[in-house]
């Protein structure tokens, strides 16, 4: 049976220490989680990160695009620190930049990236999708689309989705599966419409899952049914 290829949609705060924003610990703490996971799993994996460790994009002093683009800074920092760290932990990795945020990576290129997954590499697409007004949750659903991903895994603080933020309503209810259908009516606010309306036409499965209890990554790598699952 042929690997599955997994894409990684891990929060900024994966990172950060809550006083640091690239803290020493934590990102060895999420390096540490996806090597034992993709060791013993034998998955295809590409990772997008997110900037809310340091930045999301609003401020009223600062306009739209600008603040945007900042915000794609930031992933493109925060992928920097994760591709050094898993190079450290002696995995092999490559680092993508979306077009037009260059400099810093390879551009992306769709035939490279998934000769690298091929290789048994673990992809890093940084710079979001490239443009402003979208999120590093739409960058994953895109680049998983585009690299004929089997699912996207949203690594988040909450162990599932809920019927609303768990950390604001406390009678909040968990659903242990979904339709796009239903997330899409419920305005579920755990991704963005973009991203589930994305995962929804090109048919890739979203688990939404605790990645800060040790050794969940690998749990859903392997299969085993934790958090939430949406699906067509
Ligand atoms: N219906 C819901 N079910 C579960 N969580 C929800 C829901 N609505 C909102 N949330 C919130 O969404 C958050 C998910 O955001 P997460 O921490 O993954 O940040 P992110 O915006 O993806 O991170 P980054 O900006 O770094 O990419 C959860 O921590 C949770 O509090
Ligand atoms: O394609 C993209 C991706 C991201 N942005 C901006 O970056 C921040 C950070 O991304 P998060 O998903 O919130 O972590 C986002 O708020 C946008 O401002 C973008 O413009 N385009």
């Amino acid at each position: 049976m042929a690997a599955k290829r997994v894409l990684l949609k891990l929060s900024g705060e994966s990172l950060s220490d809550g006083s640091s924003s690239i803290s020493a610990d934590s990102l060895l703490r999420t390096v540490n989680e996806i090597k034992s996971a993709v060791t013993c799993s034998k998955v295809q994996l590409a990772i997008v990160i997110g900037a809310g460790n340091i930045w999301r994009g609003a401020c009223k002093f600062i306009e739209r695009v600008t603040a945007d683009k900042m915000g794609m800074l930031v992933t493109v920092m925060n992928s920097l620190a994760l591709s050094d760290a898993l190079a450290k932990a002696g995995m092999k990795s490559n680092l993508f930049s979306a077009n037009g945020v260059s400099g810093f990576a390879e551009n992306f290129n769709r035939e490279k990236v998934i000769r690298c997954i091929e290789q048994g590499n673990t992809v890093i697409f940084a710079g979001g999708t490239g443009n402003p007004f979208f999120t590093t949750d739409t960058t994953a659903a895109l680049r998983a689309a585009e690299i004929k991903a089997d699912m996207l895994l949203k690594a988040t603080q909450v162990d599932g989705v809920y019927s609303a933020d768990p950390k604001k309503n406390k009678d909040a209810v968990k659903f242990n599966s979904l339709t796009f259908e239903e997330a899409l009516d419920k305005h579920l606010k755990i991704m963005d419409y973009e991203a589930f309306s994305l995962c929804m036409q090109t048919n890739i499965s979203i688990t939404v899952f605790d990645f800060y209890k040790d050794g969940n990554l690998k749990k859903v790598l392997n299969g085993e049914k934790i958090g939430t699952t949406v699906e067509a």
